[in-house]
């Protein structure tokens, strides 16, 4: 096999289609560095002391409790990209506002947004958890960044990852030409393509969704998933099965190796929480990738990467994978 490093697809892809310039570049690369830190983190365990819980008093501002996890990935992430380069601000899903880059003069042209550690619940139990990050263009003209410069929609990213940290510590990229994933080779310390262009199947026999708020769910996926349960005696006339990790990044990196439908609905908990998942931080990015592998992702009703945010922190719900499985579910919002 050919070694293609992360540094040269991202050159190569420049070269090709001019859509990486080197500010975009440089920045994917400190993120993807920042991510092998993370992985060594991780990858100590209890030996590293990182296990738990920070303290008994810290939250985020979703007023979930922080893992010390949480907190070094956050802060991994910040230092590794608090030199500047061509970033004007980050804002994280661990963090209340966001958090401009310090003495920033000119100001930089991108804005990034990341979730440090996605599968917090899975941290203490040693199953897969990850990285999911975002990168916007800074709006024309942004003097000193606000929280409204990256109200953008998830259409305009122009580079969506996530790392997995499992068995293998893999980076998922997209920077709007297909997906391709890079292994962490552990002695070298370097980013080894293993997949030009992941592709998701159209179809699907795989769902993936934690079943135990059934009762709190809309008809609409009700239905849908008695549906999938009735397997070959029911409409659908075959038989489904189930995987649910409860990390985002797993189960989508599941789904972009072999497929699947990933969902997270909103239910009749609280209307006023829709959906569990974050926008900003986990849909979009998320969203991206799994479109540029041929899939599709909404919100029940919409692409989620049309959606015009209204708040960093907003939640949504999510639907996405297999394109013939999300359109399913999708039109039966529709109907209802
Ligand atoms: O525990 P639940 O309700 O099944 O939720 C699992 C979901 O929550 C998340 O862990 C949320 O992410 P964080 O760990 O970043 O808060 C997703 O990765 C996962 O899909
Ligand atoms: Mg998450
Ligand atoms: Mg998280």
């Amino acid at each position: 096999m050919k070694r293609i490093s992360l540094t040269q697809h991202l050159i190569e892809e420049q070269r090709q289609h001019n859509t990486i310039p080197a500010e975009l570049r440089l920045l994917i690369e400190v993120v993807s560095r920042a991510c092998k830190t993370i992985s060594h983190a991780v990858g100590k365990g209890a030996l590293g002391e990182v296990l738990g819980t920070s303290d008994a008093s810290s939250e985020n501002i979703q007023g979930e409790i922080q893992k010390k996890l949480d907190i070094i990935s956050n802060d991994i992430l910040l230092e590794a990209n608090e030199w500047g380069g061509h970033l004007a601000a980050m804002a994280s899903e661990e963090m209340e506002s966001i958090h401009p880059i310090p003495n920033r003069y000119p100001m930089g042209e991108y804005l990034l947004l990341f979730d440090p550690l996605d599968g917090s619940s899975n941290i203490d139990v040693n199953v897969s958890i990850g990285t999911i990050f975002s990168v916007l263009k800074a709006p024309p003209g942004m003097a000193n960044p606000t929280e409204q410069d990256f109200l953008q929609p998830g259409r305009q990213q122009v580079a969506a990852g996530y790392a997995v940290y499992g068995p293998q510590t893999v980076l998922v990229l997209t920077t709007g030409n297909g997906v391709q994933s890079f292994t962490l080779d552990r002695e070298m310390g370097s980013w080894v393509m293993t997949d030009s262009r992941a592709q998701i199947p159209e179809d699907t026999k795989e769902y993936a969704i934690n079943a135990s708020n059934a009762r709190h769910w809309h008809p609409p996926v009700s239905r849908y998933i008695d549906e999938l349960q009735a397997g070959v005696t029911g409409e659908r006339g075959r038989d489904f099965n189930m995987r649910w990790v409860a990390s985002m990044v797993a189960d989508v990196h599941r789904i972009l190796t072999r497929g699947g439908i990933f969902m997270y609905p909103a239910d009749a908990r609280d209307p006023g929480k829709p959906g569990k998942l974050r926008l900003m931080y986990e849909a979009n990015p998320m969203a991206f990738i799994v479109e540029q592998a041929g899939g599709a992702a909404t919100d029940g009703r919409h692409r989620i990467l049309d959606i015009q945010p209204e708040k960093l922190h907003q939640r949504v719900a999510v639907f996405l994978g297999s394109k013939n499985e999300v359109e399913r579910v999708t039109s039966y919002h529709n109907e209802a």
